[in-house]
């Protein structure tokens, strides 16, 4: 499948999605969406993959929605396409995904990174919503994911003011993962998902639908449905493996079955 405004390799059982719109600092206009729609339906269908890594360029993980491209909508436009909608499959996909984040990851390009299951940043990352500063507010889940990522004092801080937080604030806030040397990005990040691609991957789904839950449930019913997943996770042959892998004192060879 060839794309204009992303690019696609895989590594193994990991695949990399790279935005690729230099010129805008990989504003997401909708060509992107719908190509990164694209591209992760062909991942989430790939029994081969594992992990899915999106990341940008150094400069740019995304600078936000396209703003020359929404400026002249009109308040029908927006409501009845709901353009905004379509932002949803890197939140709703099942196989884990990790965000590499080096330079700008403003308004849509921050809630992009947030959809994903944990971000990885490189010291030159900034994130930030920035939106007020344009009259409008996110749109993407930014005021409810960066609230439960870092807590309602830091989110009001960055919503109402527009401004950006660097990897650092950014880690101690808890909205990053981990920070690394800009050098070593997408090589820290394609190796967390070797990682991950290396696991069962039906553990590796209910491992991120059970922790997912944690933001929509009660702890009573989070943790009952954790329980029924732990459980189900007995009748495939990879928890069989695991175990006696362990018992063997050797690495398991996960058949993803
Ligand atoms: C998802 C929803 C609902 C909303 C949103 O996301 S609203 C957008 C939120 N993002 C922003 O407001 C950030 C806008 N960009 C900037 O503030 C700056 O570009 C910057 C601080 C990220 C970088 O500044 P810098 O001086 O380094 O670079 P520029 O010359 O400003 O940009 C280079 C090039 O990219 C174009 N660009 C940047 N961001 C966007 C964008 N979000 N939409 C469209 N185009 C963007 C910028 O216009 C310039 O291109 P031209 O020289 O051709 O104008």
């Amino acid at each position: 499948m060839s794309y204009e405004t992303i690019e696609t390799e895989t590594h193994g059982r990991v695949a990399l999605i790279r935005l690729n719109r230099p010129q805008a600092l990989n504003a997401l206009n909708a060509k992107l969406i719908s190509e990164l729609d694209c591209a992760l339906a062909g991942f989430e269908a790939d029994e081969g993959i594992g992990c899915v890594v999106i990341t940008g360029s150094e400069k740019a993980f995304a600078a936000g929605a396209d703003i020359k491209e929404m400026a002249g909508k009109t308040f029908a436009e927006a409501f009845l396409s709901d353009f905004i909608g379509r932002w949803d499959t890197v939140a709703r996909a099942r196989k884990p995904i990790i965000a590499a984040v080096a330079g700008f990851a403003l308004g849509g390009g921050c809630e992009v990174a947030m959809m994903c299951d944990f971000i990885i940043a490189a010291d030159t990352a900034q994130f930030g919503q920035p939106e007020i500063k344009l009259g409008v507010i996110p749109g993407a889940g930014g005021t409810q994911r960066l609230t439960r990522a870092i807590g309602k004092a830091k989110a009001m801080d960055l919503v109402l003011t527009g401004r950006m937080m660097g990897a650092e604030e950014a880690e101690r806030s808890g909205l990053v993962a981990r920070v690394v040397p800009a050098a070593d990005l997408v090589a820290e990040a394609l190796k967390a998902g070797a990682a991950i691609a290396a696991m069962s991957l039906p553990a590796a789904l209910m491992a991120k639908d059970a922790v997912n839950a944690a933001f929509e449930t009660t702890l009573t019913e989070g943790v009952r449905y954790e329980r029924r997943l732990f459980y189900s996770l007995f009748a495939t042959e990879d928890q069989k493996e695991g175990m006696a892998a362990f018992a063997e004192k050797r690495k398991a060879a996960f058949r993803h079955r």
